[in-house]
């Protein structure tokens, strides 16, 4: 007998967590990719959402365009399924807040768990995040080790991650926020700042980021003079 498609269609894990991992992406990299993957294999989450932001709240503006960074997420992302782009920062105005962005989330997702997900080094900045504190009433946070970026040793951060810090993946998914699991994963010293000033500096940055997105910064000649092409 064929089911209904209301009996057949499965309903998603009712245990299941999703990833949310905001960033500037200006360019993405395997610093990014490497760890999100691991996350996924590692922790009861169905999918993790990259969100490029339009305005970061807290830094200058990007080099590429919000397009253009869309663009390399999307081609990022290609080969997993469990990767998507969500664009919602890139079509608010106003500063890219990631309270705004986690209020918009839950209110679609209804008490399902949310996992914000963070390196080390914007963990270490959460108190300067506007209305910081009401980010865990919306998500748990996913803080990954990045390297010589350590967890913070003393003060306010560190006792408002202890009194929230887990070590079991199983409690992310049996709340829907409020809890901190910060996470050993490969370590990648890798940032997009470095891939910039390599191609500024009229070098190669192949091997740091996902070939795809090396050949589109080419094509389009990001983050360089306008004569660099030296890979044609
Ligand atoms: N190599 C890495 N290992 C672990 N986490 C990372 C790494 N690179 C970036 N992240 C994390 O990814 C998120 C988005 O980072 P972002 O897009 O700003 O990349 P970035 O390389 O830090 O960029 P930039 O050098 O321009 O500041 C942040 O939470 C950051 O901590
Ligand atoms: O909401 C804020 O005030 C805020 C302040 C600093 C950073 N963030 C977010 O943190 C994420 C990582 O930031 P970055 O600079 O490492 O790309 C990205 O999604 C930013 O929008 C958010």
């Amino acid at each position: 007998m064929i089911l209904p498609k209301t009996f057949a269609a499965k309903p998603p894990h009712p245990t299941a967590a999703i990833g949310i991992f905001g960033g500037t992406f200006d360019p993405v990299h395997f610093g990014h990719l490497r760890p999100a993957l691991e996350l996924l294999e590692q922790l009861p989450l169905t999918e993790i959402r990259f969100i490029p932001c339009r305005h970061p709240p807290h830094r200058q503006a990007p080099m590429a365009s919000p397009g253009q960074r869309l663009a390399m997420l999307e081609l990022a992302i290609a080969e997993e399924p469990r990767f998507t782009v969500d664009d919602r920062e890139l079509a608010r105005s106003g500063p890219s807040y990631m309270v705004d962005t986690l209020a918009s989330l839950r209110a679609e997702q209804g008490n399902g768990p949310l996992c914000l997900i963070l390196g080390t080094d914007a963990f270490r900045g959460l108190p300067q995040w506007h209305r910081w504190a009401e980010l865990m009433e919306l998500a748990h946070l996913l803080v990954m080790k990045r390297p010589g970026e350590p967890l913070p040793q003393e003060g306010e951060l560190k006792h408002f991650l202890e009194s929230r810090c887990i070590y079991d993946p199983a409690q992310l998914a049996q709340q829907p926020r409020g809890l901190i699991f910060p996470l050993e994963v490969t370590q990648l010293a890798i940032s997009a700042t470095r891939i910039r000033s390599l191609i500024g500096a009229g070098r190669s940055a192949r091997y740091l980021l996902p070939d795809a997105v090396w050949d589109d910064i080419r094509k389009k000649r990001l983050y360089s003079a306008p004569l660099f092409m030296p890979e044609q």
